[in-house]
């Protein structure tokens, strides 16, 4: 991967205080990766001040600290003494992605971002399926890493800016032209993708999620906002799903400042649902482009991978895709790992799902997704994680209550917590449901109890594989262990 060896403090767009202007050989976020020639970004975070670790980035070589008014406060005496250049900006994290931008300075050419509760990884991976259908070297990047013509793995939906920069350079320099990427809450709150040049930027819905770190629906709205509002350029385009009332919000913020905006729904808007007829398989789906019918096929399970694929397909278009062109590709697209994932069937014929449903909405919209396609019971298995929103869990066992015949309540990645306590919250939304803590038993139940014509919906882990338990991480995989079960069982009964 190629990125400069070295730049000057200046030529970063960073201007010291003290007029100093060194060489810098690198960034780093986190003193325990500091070395030589080092600008060190010491932000505030929501433990600490980075700032505190100013002292130990400077042993270890740091020429250069980027940080805010608190941070040269804590640590300015110390920089002045190391005789380190210091940089003092209101906005920190926001000067880190533009530096990160500059220091990597390359990107895929053409990319989109998307945001909103649910539905990110799906449609930034259909939009990097229809883009190579198109014959595009394209990815994808969030959740579930970067996904396809180049391939790498991330620890987060959207990574902090130095490690989402050098992924972009890697990508471009690996002959990427077209990237899609996740914008997740956390990362708009703190302008992790600030830096990143965008031609079109989506939004799927909005619900509740992440309120532990939010607090309210309103500071989780205007952290989404932000992509429209201010990481968006005013030539970009916003393709927005205005079915959802939040998304009228985004498309009147984004118009606001100048931005075209494409609006797609079944409710109406530029690319606009009309009809959708489902079978075993998939689903077809008439929309209408501009007033002009479209009709095409979708091999994808659940009504809702349309309004995705149709929000995915819009910022294609966005992005320069000729429409005709775009809507061809549709019928060629395929399931993102983990969502709505036909995992196994059983030799009575039913089918068993695997799905990253970990909000109240999206195990509503799964669960009711899946009716259409199933002509028996639905049986759902449901878990919340461990360190994350507490007030989503019996929302959570009610959606799955209000949508399933049965519902299993069992663990998934209780972190730091006690998995008792979290299935007790999800069971205060699901009384009358069953409670297995051990996630494989819980699947094999669940499998176990299906007749012809049933279907079972696993939530919450999909692409995952692993359980976190405490600070370990067991592996440990939905679909294998669906595979696993349906052996198991139709072995014993054959
Ligand atoms: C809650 C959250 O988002 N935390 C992020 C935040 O860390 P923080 O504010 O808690 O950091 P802190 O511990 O207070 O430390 C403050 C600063 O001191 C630095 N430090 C700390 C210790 C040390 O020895 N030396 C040092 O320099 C840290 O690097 C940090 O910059 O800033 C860090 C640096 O940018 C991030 O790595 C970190 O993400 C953590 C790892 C995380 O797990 N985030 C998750 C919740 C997240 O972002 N998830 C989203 C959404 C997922 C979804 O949609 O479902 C994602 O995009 O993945
Ligand atoms: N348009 C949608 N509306 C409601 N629910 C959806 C929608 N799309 C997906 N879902 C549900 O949300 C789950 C997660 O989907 P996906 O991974 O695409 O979302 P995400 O926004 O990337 O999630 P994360 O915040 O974890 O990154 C799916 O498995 C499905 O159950
Ligand atoms: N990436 C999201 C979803 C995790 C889904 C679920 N498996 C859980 O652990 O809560 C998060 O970290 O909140
Ligand atoms: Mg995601």
């Amino acid at each position: 991967m190629s990125s400069p060896r070295t730049s000057s403090l200046n030529a970063l767009g960073l201007i010291s205080g003290n007029g100093a202007n060194p060489e810098i050989r690198d960034l780093q976020v986190d003193s325990r990766e500091v070395g030589p020639g080092c600008l060190f970004a010491a932000i505030p975070g929501t433990r600490v001040h980075g700032a505190h670790y100013v002292e130990r980035a400077l042993e270890d070589g740091a020429v250069a600290v980027l940080t805010d008014s608190e941070g040269a406060s804590i640590a300015g005496d110390a920089i002045r003494a190391a005789g380190a250049a210091l940089v003092v900006s209101d906005t920190p994290r926001e000067a880190l992605a533009r530096t990160a931008a500059l220091w990597f300075g390359g990107q895929p050419a053409v990319m989109a971002a998307v945001t909103g509760t649910n539905g990110k990884t799906s449609v930034s991976t259909f939009v990097r399926q229809i883009w190579i259908e198109m014959g595009h070297a394209a990815v994808n990047l969030g959740t579930t890493g970067v996904e396809g013509a180049w391939t790498a793995p991330l620890a987060h939906t959207t990574p902090e800016p130095i490690t989402l920069h050098r992924a972009l350079r890697a990508a471009m320099d690996n002959g990427i032209t077209h990237a899609a990427m996740e914008a997740s809450s956390h990362g708009l709150d703190q302008r992790r993708l600030d830096g990143v040049t965008l031609r079109a930027a989506g939004f799927t819905n909005f619900t509740q999620d992440h309120l532990d770190y939010h607090e309210t629906f309103d500071a989780y709205f205007d952290a989404k906002a932000g992509l429209f509002a201010r990481v968006l350029s005013e030539d970009g385009t916003a393709v927005i799903n205005i079915d959802d009332p939040k998304g009228v919000d985004m498309a009147a913020i984004a118009r606001a400042r100048g931005c075209e905006v494409l609006t797609v729904g079944r409710d109406g808007g530029d690319l606009h649902l009309t009809a959708q007829r489902f079978d075993a398989t998939g689903q077809d789906l008439r929309f209408e482009w501009q007033g002009k019918a479209v009709q095409k096929r979708l091999d994808l399970i659940g009504g809702f991978q349309a309004d995705n694929v149709l929000l995915a397909a819009g910022l294609v278009i966005a992005c320069g895709g000729q429409p005709q062109e775009v809507f061809d590709t549709l019928p060629h697209l395929t399931t993102v790992r983990g969502r709505m994932q036909l995992a196994a069937t059983r030799g009575n014929g039913a089918a068993v799902f695997v799905d990253y449903a970990h909000t109240p909405d999206a195990v509503a919209t799964a669960l009711s997704a899946m009716r259409p396609h199933v002509m028996g019971r639905l049986v759902a298995i449901v878990g919340a994680g461990g360190d994350r929103d507490r007030a989503k869990r019996p929302l959570m066992g009610a959606a799955a209550m209000a949508h399933a015949d049965t519902v299993i309540v069992t663990d998934d990645n209780p972190r730091s917590e006690d998995p008792a306590s979290i299935r007790a919250a999800v069971l205060e939304g699901a009384p009358g449901a069953i409670e297995i803590g051990d996630r494989a038993e819980a699947i094999l139940r669940g499998i176990d109890l299906l007749e012809p014509g049933d279907a079972l919906l696993i939530a919450g882990k999909g692409h995952e594989t692993g359980q976190i338990v405490g600070s370990d991480v067991l592996p440990f995989d939905d679909a294998e262990q669906a595979s696993m079960a349906v052996a198991a069982l139709d072995g014993r009964l054959a």
